[in-house]
């Protein structure tokens, strides 16, 4: 298990990292995600021991590292994948994953398990950022580490590659078994990969959980809205249910919320029809996704939701519609600001 215990980080004067707390499991992927500058990089060069911590300690089996008795980065046996793939250019792809490796056994079979068999004698410069990506995993992975940081692995590639990639990256950090933190700035990798996601403002961590209760129960606004389209209306939370202008729904109340709240919607929470006399409100601007349509409808309350339908369902802003709560499953309510 790794153990982070009250770490903090200060640049001069600057406190980046405040109080970091997180235990994580033998084969646990934690996602770290926040807002650019809110210190995500620090705690991976922190943990690595690249960079002095100004309180707290990090712990890992048999070893302790604490801001007085830093342990040296050697000593870690982290393994960190980067996001411009850190290869050297003048070996090949066996020799770069063979690097002061014992068992070059280990080469062979993380070779082999990411596809980069045919490629043994390829140079860097002729592979694929997908490619360059997998011989960086393999080389971390061929070295036993006790764990692995990686520092949003996928952003340099393209949109189709990062989708089939963070699958194999995940599939072979569970078959290694090792514990991994994960930064990126894809709420959809932070969601759909992570065991748990830890969301981060101003070197706090505001929440730390698995992705269903990230989504579903945020522990503030900020994370509501980090993790993807958030809409709030205001409602009435009494006995577990929410009764709001456009529907009733069960609750989530989030610190205690009761009484008057702000319910949280997010764009699959709700239904849109036009031409009926009922309309309660007016499509501002319209989004084509390909497969489904993004509304931003404002409300005739003053309130703005946004709302995700089929791409079959199109209509033009200024269009009069009708907007209905439809959702069965309880939504977050936070006390009214
Ligand atoms: N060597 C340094 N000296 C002083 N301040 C630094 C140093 N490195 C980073 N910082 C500051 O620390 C804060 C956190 O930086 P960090 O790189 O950890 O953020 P991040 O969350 O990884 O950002 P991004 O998402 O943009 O990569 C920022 O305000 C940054 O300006």
């Amino acid at each position: 298990m790794l153990k982070v215990s009250d770490l903090s980080v200060n640049y001069g004067a600057t406190r980046v990292v405040d109080k970091l707390n997180l235990a994580l499991g033998d084969d646990e992927i934690l996602m770290l995600v926040g807002p650019t500058g809110c210190g995500k990089t620090t705690i991976l060069q922190a943990l690595a021991g690249l960079i002095p911590v100004s309180e707290g300690s990090i712990q890992l089996g048999a070893w302790t590292s604490t801001a007085d008795k830093p342990l040296a980065p050697e000593k870690r046996n982290v393994g960190m994948v980067f996001q411009d793939f850190a290869l050297f250019p003048h070996l090949t792809v066996e020799q770069n994953v063979s690097f002061r490796l014992k068992n070059t056994s280990l080469a062979d079979h993380w070779l082999s398990l990411l596809g980069m068999d045919k490629f043994r004698d390829t140079k860097p410069a002729r592979l694929s950022g997908g490619q360059k990506q997998r011989v960086a995993l393999a080389r971390t992975l061929a070295h036993e580490p006790a764990f692995v940081l990686l520092d949003e692995p996928l952003s340099n590639l393209d949109a189709a590659l990062k989708d089939s990639l963070r699958w194999e990256i995940r599939s072979a950090l569970k078959t290694a078994g090792v514990p991994a933190i994960w930064v990126t700035h894809d709420q959809d990798e932070a969601l759909s990969v992570g065991d748990r996601v830890g969301v981060l403002k101003n070197g706090v961590l505001e929440q730390i959980d698995t992705p269903e209760a990230c989504f579903a129960e945020p522990a503030s606004r900020f994370v509501a809205r980090f993790l993807g389209e958030a809409s709030f209306m205001p409602g009435n939370l009494c006995d577990g249910m929410i009764t709001t202008e456009i529907g009733d729904v069960p609750a989530t109340p989030i610190n205690g919320a009761q009484g008057d709240v702000d319910v949280l919607i997010r764009p699959d929470d709700l239904s849109l029809s036009a031409n009926n006399s009922n309309t309660n409100g007016i499509i501002e601007w319209a989004r084509y996704e390909g497969g489904s349509r993004l509304y931003a409808v404002a409300m005739d309350n003053g309130h703005e939701l946004k709302i995700r339908v089929s791409h079959e369902t199109a209509f033009q802003p200024g269009t009069r519609v009708e907007m209905v709560l439809t959702t069965t499953h309880p939504l977050a309510a936070f006390n009214r600001e």
